[in-house]
């Protein structure tokens, strides 16, 4: 069943076509990658997928699920603000971590949770009362341990391992309950033992009901962990399919994977 659906859609900076015309649609439950070589327009790509850039061109639908009996509600997400695309369902990582890193792991999970308004930041920190205040920091607990940091919730994130860092920034996303999760190059950077922790971890993620769409240059993990992958160039598609189509096809392997993949 669709999730979200973008339709001829465009970026443009000055002259240059940073998203070219892109159609894509992602179902519910998928594991999509998104690949491309530097500069393609990957990163740009979720910006308009969550509200930091208003598309020059082309619409974005999300289907968001409202009340318990889980309806569901077609929402338009071009022109909304990132914290109510967040509060629609869609959280995500950065490719250049972003957690404050002079406050604890505890807290770092505590903001993600109320980032779904406005007020996030300020609602974090004030005290809520006492039963809500517990709630959250059990929730907050249980992602820190369901991504394998529950021992370090008293730490500051910025002593954490790089690894740890990705995985926190992963915790504090999920802390929004989104339905559709997009990490942005969840692998950079990390060692093998990290990079296979990690393939568990979304694994795991995707048994929660949740949809994944990453951007990621591990081929390896991109192609072993998605049952889809989009390519991107120039901002274009230029091909989309399971990973061993994609891996076959010769505009892909021109423009990204060379002629050794
Ligand atoms: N805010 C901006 N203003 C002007 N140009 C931009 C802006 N953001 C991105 N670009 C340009 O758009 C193009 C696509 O960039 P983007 O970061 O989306 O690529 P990417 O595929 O994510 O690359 P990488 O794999 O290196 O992260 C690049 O040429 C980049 O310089």
């Amino acid at each position: 069943m669709e999730l979200l659906k973008a339709e001829k859609l465009s970026m443009i900076f000055g002259g240059l076509r940073a998203v070219d015309n892109v159609s894509f649609q992602i179902d519910e439950g998928e594991i999509v990658g998104l690949i491309g070589p530097n500069g393609a327009g990957k990163t740009t790509f979720f910006n308009l997928l969550t509200g930091i850039y208003v598309p020059s061109a082309g619409e974005i639908t999300f289907q968001q699920q409202v009340g318990e009996e889980k309806s569901r509600k077609e929402l338009k997400i071009n022109g909304m603000k990132p914290y109510q695309v967040t509060a629609a369902g869609i959280a995500r990582t950065f490719q250049n971590i972003r957690l404050f890193k002079d406050m604890t792991v505890l807290d770092n999970v505590l903001i993600g949770m109320h980032s779904k308004t406005s007020t996030g930041l300020w609602q974090a920190i004030l005290p809520l009362n006492m039963k809500e205040e517990q709630e959250s920091k059990d929730r907050a607990r249980s992602l820190l341990d369901f991504v394998g940091l529950l021992s370090k919730e008293k730490e500051l994130s910025k002593n954490l391992a790089y690894g740890e860092q990705r995985r926190l920034e992963i915790a504090r996303a999920l802390a929004a309950n989104p339905r559709l999760l997009l990490l942005d190059e969840p692998a950079a950077g990390m060692n093998a033992i990290e990079t296979r922790e990690l393939i568990n971890l979304i694994t795991e993620i995707r048994k929660t009901d949740k949809t994944v769409l990453l951007i990621e240059h591990d081929m390896k993990l991109v192609m072993g962990i998605s049952e889809r992958v989009m390519v991107l160039d120039y901002g274009k598609k230029i091909a989309e399919g399971t990973p061993q189509e994609v891996q076959k096809n010769e505009k892909v392997i021109k423009a990204y994977l060379g002629e050794g993949a």
